[in-house]
């Protein structure tokens, strides 16, 4: 009970993984034979999930009565899925897998890989996510069986469409089919010749917003949203994709869910305190940051870690209210308050914005998030009904394909150039510049969607026992350059604001290569750097939490009380 038994290789499809280009051999398409493997259905996951927030429990208790998982139903569909999704497949029948060519892979997420193929019987050419089964990662399921639930339910323009799906008679291999989408917002903007005239960026943030309407309106929250996940094609239509952390939600009714969603770069204060009861806020939060991002040509707050990525949104939104404190009274609170507050400081940083997108921007971004209003008001909001108006999508010039996964890619291969380069010149100072790129290169946002909660239980439990690892709280405004002021009131260029405080990069914007440059001004706070022959040199107390944390807040943490790189970061509206 409890457990499916499929036929794939988890040695084979783990080195396939790293083998990423040549993918058929595993995967019961392309007609490759398949061998035996386990799977565990979400069983456990479902265990996790209830002890922390409750949420999305009970439909997964089907899958522990629902006895020989193995079989399949008449229409052929896996017992299992009817058990999760049998509502939103009934009126369906599965594709084989081999009546699809499998041609490349082009992306891969935390919980699938994703493959261009053509239907064999259309000629169609369309996107096929299979879902990783293995026993490293049993939440799959999950995240597979919301998707299709959630999808079933939406039908727009700028919310991709559920085409089919496609089970292998060989494996309990299940593949969802997409309409195939050319590109990802996050791969476009990160190509260096695409720059968005203001026109284009109210294009693209008028199919998002109407996206999320939809879902909003048929009670869904994304709750994903960020620039790998809005595909766009080659006509210029952006589609919402990726519902696997989608939520169901009925504002009438709050019930619990779970705070470790969104990827952190895109995620909303209320989750990074901890918030359970939540609503279309969280979504609009992730709007307002890209938005910024598509004006000032980089990600606006790319936070290491969670306490990293509050500390920048405090430092740009200012800190919460002692109302919205009051109001919400949120589990890391007490953690995360800051001791003085900071101020809001977004019209100063983002200055050199089209006047009509500050208001839009303001809203999205704000703390509260009842403040932030609805999609439908956004799209009502003065940044679209003034000139320039939004372009036509079709009007939007042809880019080569481009997806995040590209970008990667390209980077990886620039990079291995760069170290070959190197290794050749080692000794003549190239070591310092190659340092600095490496820590200015755009970090990707971060995969996982949320660090591990029993650790920052853990580290609650650390802190409050011991006073002096209170020195994680952020440093009071007035000891922290970051808080917003621009460096030089009377400076013409973009708005800009120095951080005194280690824990973060020392980067600038450059408006004209969109790059982002570093300058580390004293030596040793890169990642890189970092050496485990320090650690012995710490004070006890400081050992003890580090025993506890998660490497990325331990990095935080030590970066903060050194204190020896200073900052000075730039947005800039890049045209
Ligand atoms: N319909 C599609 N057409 C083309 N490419 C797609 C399509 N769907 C997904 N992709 C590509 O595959 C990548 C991963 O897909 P997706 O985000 O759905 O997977 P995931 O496992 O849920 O990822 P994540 O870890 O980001 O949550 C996307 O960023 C995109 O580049």
């Amino acid at each position: 009970m409890g457990c499916v038994l499929g036929k794939i290789a988890i040695g084979k499809s783990r080195r396939s993984r790293q083998n990423s280009n040549n993918q058929n051999a595993s995967d019961g398409v392309g007609g490759v034979p398949e061998v035996e493997a386990k799977i565990t259905p979400p069983v456990a996951a479902a265990r996790a999930d209830r002890r922390n927030t409750g949420e999305s429990v009970s439909e997964y208790y089907s899958f522990r009565t629902s006895g020989n998982s193995f079989t399949t139903n008449q229409q052929g569909w896996p017992s299992w899925l009817v058990a999760v999704a049998g509502d939103a497949i009934k009126d369906w029948t599965p594709r084989r897998a081999n009546t699809f060519e499998k041609l490349d892979k082009i992306g891969q997420g935390t919980y699938s890989n994703v493959y261009k193929a053509r239907d064999l019987i259309t000629g169609k050419i369309v996107a096929l996510k299979k879902v990783r089964f293995d026993t490293l990662e049993p939440e799959s399921v999950k995240f597979m069986a919301r998707e299709i639930l959630v999808l079933k339910k939406l039908n727009h323009p700028n919310v991709i469409k559920l085409e089919g799906l496609v089970t292998s008679r060989m494996s309990s291999s299940l593949y969802l089919v997409f309409e195939y989408m050319e590109h990802d917002l996050a791969g476009l903007a990160a190509v260096q010749k695409v720059k968005f005239t203001e026109s284009q960026v109210k294009c693209y943030m008028k199919q998002l917003l109407s996206g999320l309407e939809h879902c909003h309106n048929n009670g869904v929250l994304h709750r994903d949203v960020k620039g790998s996940n809005l595909l766009i094609d080659n006509d210029g239509i952006l589609k919402i994709a990726d519902f696997g952390l989608a939520a169901f939600y009925d504002p009438e009714h709050k019930q619990p869910m779970t705070s470790r969603v969104v990827t952190l770069w895109y995620r909303p204060p209320e989750l990074l305190l901890g918030a359970t009861h939540y609503g279309v806020g969280v979504d609009l939060w992730s709007a307002g940051c890209i938005l910024a991002e598509l004006l000032a040509g980089k990600p606006i707050m790319p936070g290491r870690t969670e306490v990293e990525q509050l500390h920048k949104i405090f430092k740009l939104c200012g800190s919460p209210s002692e109302e919205y404190w009051k109001k919400f009274k949120l589990p890391n609170a007490t953690l995360f308050k800051p001791q003085q507050p900071y101020k809001r400081c977004i019209a100063d940083i983002f200055k050199d914005f089209p006047t009509s997108s500050y208001p839009l921007i303001d809203t999205l971004l704000a703390i509260d998030p009842d403040e932030r209003g609805t999609a439908t008001a956004a799209l009502n909001s003065e940044f679209f009904t003034t000139e320039p108006y939004p372009c036509e999508s079709s009007s939007l010039p042809k880019y080569p394909p481009s997806k995040e996964m590209d970008v990667k890619l390209r980077d990886e291969a620039a990079r291995r150039q760069r170290d070959l380069h190197g290794k050749a010149h080692a000794g003549d100072g190239t070591r310092k510049v190659r340092i600095s790129e490496r820590v200015s290169r755009a970090i990707p946002a971060p995969e996982a969607n949320a660090e591990l909660q029993p650790n920052l239980d853990r580290w609650r439990v650390m802190t409050q026992a011991n006073a002096k690892s209170k020195s994680e709280k952020f440093p009071p405004p007035h000891q922290d350059g970051a808080v917003g002021y621009p460096l030089d009131a009377s400076h013409n260029g973009p708005a800009s604001f120095s951080v005194a405080d280690a824990s973060f990069n020392s980067s600038s914007f450059d408006p004209k290569s969109r790059s982002m440059r570093s300058t580390i001004t004293t030596a040793g706070t890169s990642r890189q750097r970092r050496s485990k022959k320090e650690e012995p040199h710490m004070a006890p107390s400081r050992k003890l939490i580090h025993a506890f944390l998660p490497s990325s807040v331990r990095l935080s943490i030590d970066m903060r009380l050194r204190g020896r790189a200073s900052v000075s970061e730039t947005f800039s509206h890049h045209r």
